[in-house]
């Protein structure tokens, strides 16, 4: 599991060591960590240029003893201070003892524009809102110039604790953390700032009784999720997942999410709805039921929602069933929210899977202000609906029930995904896990990240459809297992 902790936490286990640590200890072993990045990226250090814009705080102060690391080695390390009379006093001087200099004003874009490297330490997780106006157009001519932007914690400008960039920001081809991940490089739209993250261990204890703000599985924590058949299983004791999707407009939709319902561990699928005749078509293996959700048999958990236009009585009878529920895409429009409240009274699980703008549409707010505001949005909707929510898009979020605690980041994915359709299969497949007994949050966690792998072998680099990603899940599924 990789966990990301918020500025909050970070800060108090970092008082906790520096008590323990020798002065400057925890500084150091940040510009180490950070210097050898540095190092990696260039290459060869020696004769290379080098630029670090410097603010007024500690982020600055770790550029500066990096660049004096990487002056000892024989690069030319020039400063920009963006407020000079605040610079790391510490950081400048050794900067200047390894024989790095301060640019004078003026010079300074031309300088970022020609390096070969430049640092971003302008702020770190003291910042707030995006760049300063003086910060600006050192951040532009970062990304004009030819050189590799390093950012040093976080890519100046982007919040740390939530994922937002809501002003002008860095933009990083790599991202070097201290001590935590923190949610910013996790999440979008800061996570594509940050380009590739890679971690220095500094000592910070982030265990123990302190929560993570977000966590994302990996393939060992999938595996030991994921259904195993034993010798004595059968269909039913696997788990019988019920398909309540599509209509005469839309039977695609429903055909797509039996597509992944298949595949997700369940031992049967049984579908009801209009669109029988194409699900058998194309999957003769579904239980059809020409009856509604109450009276098609048992089943150990319900989809509902995909392509199901105005069938609200549908939806309705699904909600009224004492097994878990995941509801998508019309069906969350259908789905009142007492009716969904109501379930979590009765210890019954929903989990909810919708895609920005049906979040903004529930929330009754913009797209755009979930997409720039994922974490706080599906912690938002998991507090009204009192269910597990899966919120879709470039990041993928899972929040509990009532939207507290650690909120699960989906790692896996890419951009192929944004297909007609593919929100069907994750649909089913994640009913599919629900079936075979994964509680919401894992179901949606494990469901996203077979889906966003699926993804990725199905595409390589070329577009896909919805079918093309169900039919790769099971890939997915043996290189999660196997490891
Ligand atoms: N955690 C750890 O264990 C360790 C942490 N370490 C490092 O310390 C960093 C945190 O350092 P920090 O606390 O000094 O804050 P930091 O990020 O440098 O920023 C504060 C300064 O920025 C300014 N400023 C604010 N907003 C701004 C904006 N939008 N645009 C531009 N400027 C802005 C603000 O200025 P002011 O408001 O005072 O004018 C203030 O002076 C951390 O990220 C990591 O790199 C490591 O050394 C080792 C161990
Ligand atoms: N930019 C993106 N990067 C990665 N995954 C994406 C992106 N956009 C969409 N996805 C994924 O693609 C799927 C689309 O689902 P959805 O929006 O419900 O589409 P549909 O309703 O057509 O099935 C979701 O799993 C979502 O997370
Ligand atoms: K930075």
């Amino acid at each position: 599991m990789r966990t990301a902790y918020s500025v909050e936490t970070v800060r108090a286990a970092e008082r906790e060591l520096m008590a323990r640590a020798p002065e400057g200890a925890l500084m150091q072993r940040a510009a180490a960590g950070l210097a050898a990045a540095c190092a990696d990226v260039l290459g060869r250090v020696y004769g290379s240029r080098v630029v670090l814009l410097v603010g007024s705080g500690d982020n600055g102060g770790d550029a500066l003893y990096a660049g004096a690391r990487l002056a000892r080695r024989g690069a030319g390390v020039r400063a920009v201070l963006l407020a000079p009379g605040r610079a790391h006093a510490g950081g400048l001087a050794a900067l200047r003892r390894a024989g790095g200099s301060v640019v004078a004003a003026g010079g300074a874009e031309a300088c970022v524009e020609q390096a070969d490297l430049v640092v971003d330490g302008i702020v770190g997780i003291g910042g707030k809102g995006g760049l300063r106006e003086e910060a600006v157009p050192l951040a532009e001519a970062a990304r004009r110039g030819r050189g590799v932007v390093v950012a040093v914690d976080l890519p100046s400008g982007v919040d740390a604790d939530t994922g937002e960039a809501r002003g002008a920001a860095v933009r990083a081809d790599v991202t070097v953390t201290f001590g935590a991940y923190k949610p910013g490089l996790l999440i979008d739209p800061a996570r594509e700032y940050a380009g590739v993250v890679r971690f220095v261990d500094i000592g910070l204890e982030t265990g123990g009784a302190r929560t993570p703000e977000v966590e994302a599985l990996q393939h060992a924590d999938v595996a030991r999720l994921l259904p195993v058949p034993a010798a004595e299983s059968d269909k039913y004791r696997r788990g019988v997942v019920g398909v309540a999707a599509g209509s005469a407009r839309y039977p695609g939709a429903a055909v797509l999410a039996v597509g992944g319902a298949l595949r997700g561990g369940a031992g049967a699928v049984r579908y009801v709805g209009p669109a029988g005749g194409a699900v058998l078509a194309r999957h003769p293996e579904t239980l059809v039921s020409e009856r509604g959700p109450a009276r098609a048999g048992r089943v150990q958990a319900w989809v509902v929602g995909p392509g199901a236009g105005d069938d609200a009585a549908t939806v309705g009878e699904v909600l009224a069933a004492d097994v878990p529920v995941l509801i998508d895409a019309d069906g969350l429009r259908l789905a009142g929210v007492e009716a969904v409240r109501a379930r979590g009274a009765r210890g019954v699980p929903t989990l909810m899977t919708p895609h920005a703008g049906e979040a903004a549409a529930l929330l009754g707010v913009e797209r755009e202000e979930v997409e720039s505001g994922r974490l706080a949005a599906v912690r938002e909707l998991a507090g009204r609906y009192g269910a597990a929510v899966l919120l879709k898009g470039s990041t993928t979020l899972v929040a509990q029930a009532g939207g507290g605690g650690a909120v699960r980041v989906n790692p896996t994915g890419t951009p192929w995904l944004a297909t007609a359709g593919s929100g069907d299969v994750l649909s089913g497949l994640g009913g599919s896990l629900l079936a075979a007994g994964l509680s919401a949050v894992d179901a949606g966690s494990a469901a996203a990240y077979l889906h966003g792998l699926a993804g990725r072998f199905a595409a390589e680099g070329a577009p896909v459809s919805a079918e093309d990603v169900a039919a790769r899940i099971p890939e997915a599924w043996r290189s999660v297992v196997r490891g």
